[in-house]
């Protein structure tokens, strides 16, 4: 096989075009500059430096919409994990969506944005005690259980009526990363509804006096591709409801909702899985004779993945003995996603073109598995001082990020017609020296 034959599947085109799908709505070249959100890339490195993690105002907002406007009857539940951030919650409230937090940390960003409490959802398979105060004491809508101690430590720190979801597990294979799939059995989250623990939690619940069970909720794992797996969810958490003898409110699909990281992946059949997953849930309701629940799904990095362009700066261009290692000044503190889950990423040089050349992208931190992205194509003479940009990173990777030999992690500077402004700032060395003692 030629290069030429070969680049397409290796993460770049040579074409000066923009790999459809993968960067924010509206990215453009200008020149050999890429403008994101009307701003330069070139001009976004030289004001905030690099790494730099830009942010698409505009995408994000319009993705949060896609969801709302595919789903009217539900109630959409930005997954908060993703982009921890309060500016991103002000616009996820803005738009109309819920939110998902998973610890008292999550939610003192919900707070500092003012989220209104009536549309937050606390999760997570551990809630210390700590988090369930703050979430009792800010008055968020619903908590989600996800064990048996958490219901008698939940039922005796609640008063008034306190609504809760059961985190069920459905023993659903999403066919994702096994690091990221938690629909099927014998994994730490939910309760299992083969064993009938979730049966059990339902009862529970409701023996507890200070608490209100509204609903059943479960998720499947993250990056899925296939729709098939949310109908087959649904079959089964209706014959759960069916089953427990308890009015069930609201059935919490999850999120999961596949984004595109490399040329030629599609994004998540939205239509397809509102149409597909109405139908199963209106035909088991009448099969088992119960009232329709209101649907909520929680989607994350569906929301955000495609928003987000990581800006890195080239530091050093080592040639070895099978391949040529390009040393930017960034890494796994940044993004963690190849180590832990061996994501593949796209990376576009701004700033030139020329014959492209296999290179492999690595990071600066101490570890031979610090990888950014493996065999993916710049131009042959690529060299310290250069400018590269990786879409594809709005989700999971602010969120992820460490310190990881004392790096401060990057800034995140949202982009909106043509104006740039930080909404987390870089972290500085005073910043990391503050925790020592
Ligand atoms: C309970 C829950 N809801 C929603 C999400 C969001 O998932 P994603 O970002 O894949 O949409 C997650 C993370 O996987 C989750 O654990
Ligand atoms: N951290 C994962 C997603 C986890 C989803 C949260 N339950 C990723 O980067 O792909």
């Amino acid at each position: 096989m030629t290069l030429a034959e070969l680049l397409p599947s290796i993460g770049c085109s040579t074409e000066p075009v923009l790999e459809e799908g993968l960067w924010p709505d509206g990215t453009r070249l200008d020149g050999s500059d890429l403008v994101i959100g009307g701003v330069p890339a070139s001009r976004l490195a030289a004001q905030f430096g690099t790494p730099c993690q830009v942010l698409d105002e505009t995408t994000v907002r319009t993705r949060a919409r896609e969801f709302l406007k595919a789903l009217p009857e539900a109630e959409v539940v930005f997954a908060g994990k993703s982009l921890p951030c309060p500016e991103v919650y002000r616009w996820m409230a803005a738009e109309g969506l819920s939110l998902d937090v998973s610890s008292a940390g999550e939610l003192a960003l919900a707070r500092a944005a003012d989220f209104p409490a009536a549309r937050i959802v606390m999760h997570g398979n551990v809630k210390t005690g700590e988090d369930l105060k703050a979430a009792l004491a800010y008055g968020v809508s619903r908590i989600v259980v996800d064990s048996f101690d958490e219901i008698a430590q939940l039922g005796a720190l609640a008063r008034h009526g306190q609504q809760v979801v059961v985190r069920v597990t459905p023993g659903v294979d999403a066919h994702t990363h096994a690091a990221i799939a938690t629909g099927v059995e014998d994994q730490k989250f939910g309760f299992s509804l083969a064993s009938g623990a979730a049966l059990e939690a339902v009862l529970r619940v409701v023996e507890q006096p200070s608490l209100r069970l509204v609903g059943l909720h479960c998720h499947i794992g993250s990056q899925v591709r296939h729709v098939a797996a949310y109908e087959e969810t649904v079959r089964r958490m209706v014959g759960l409801i069916a089953g427990c003898g308890v009015r069930i409110e609201q059935l919490d699909l999850g999120g999961g909702f596949c984004a595109p990281y490399l040329p030629g992946e599609s994004s998540f059949d939205l239509a397809g899985f509102a149409h597909r997953v109405r139908v199963a849930l209106n035909y088991e309701c009448a099969v088992h004779r119960v009232p329709v629940p209101r649907v909520l799904v929680e989607p994350g990095r569906s929301v955000v993945a495609n928003a987000g362009v990581t800006l890195y700066r080239v530091c050093a261009v080592k040639r070895g003995t099978t391949r040529t290692f390009v040393a930017v000044d960034g890494g796994m503190s940044d993004n963690p996603r190849p180590a832990l889950y061996g994501a593949k990423y796209a990376v576009r040089l701004v700033g030139r073109g020329g014959r492209m050349a296999p290179v492999t992208v690595v990071g600066r931190h101490c570890e031979a598995g610090d990888v950014l992205a493996s065999d993916v194509v710049l131009p042959a003479d690529v060299h310290a001082g250069d400018l590269l940009a990786v879409p594809a990173t709005g989700a999971y990777h602010h969120a992820l990020a460490s310190n990881y030999n004392q790096v401060g992690r990057p800034p995140v500077v949202a982009v909106h017609d043509g104006t740039a402004r930080l909404v987390v700032r870089r972290e500085t060395e005073e910043d990391l020296l503050r925790r020592y003692v």
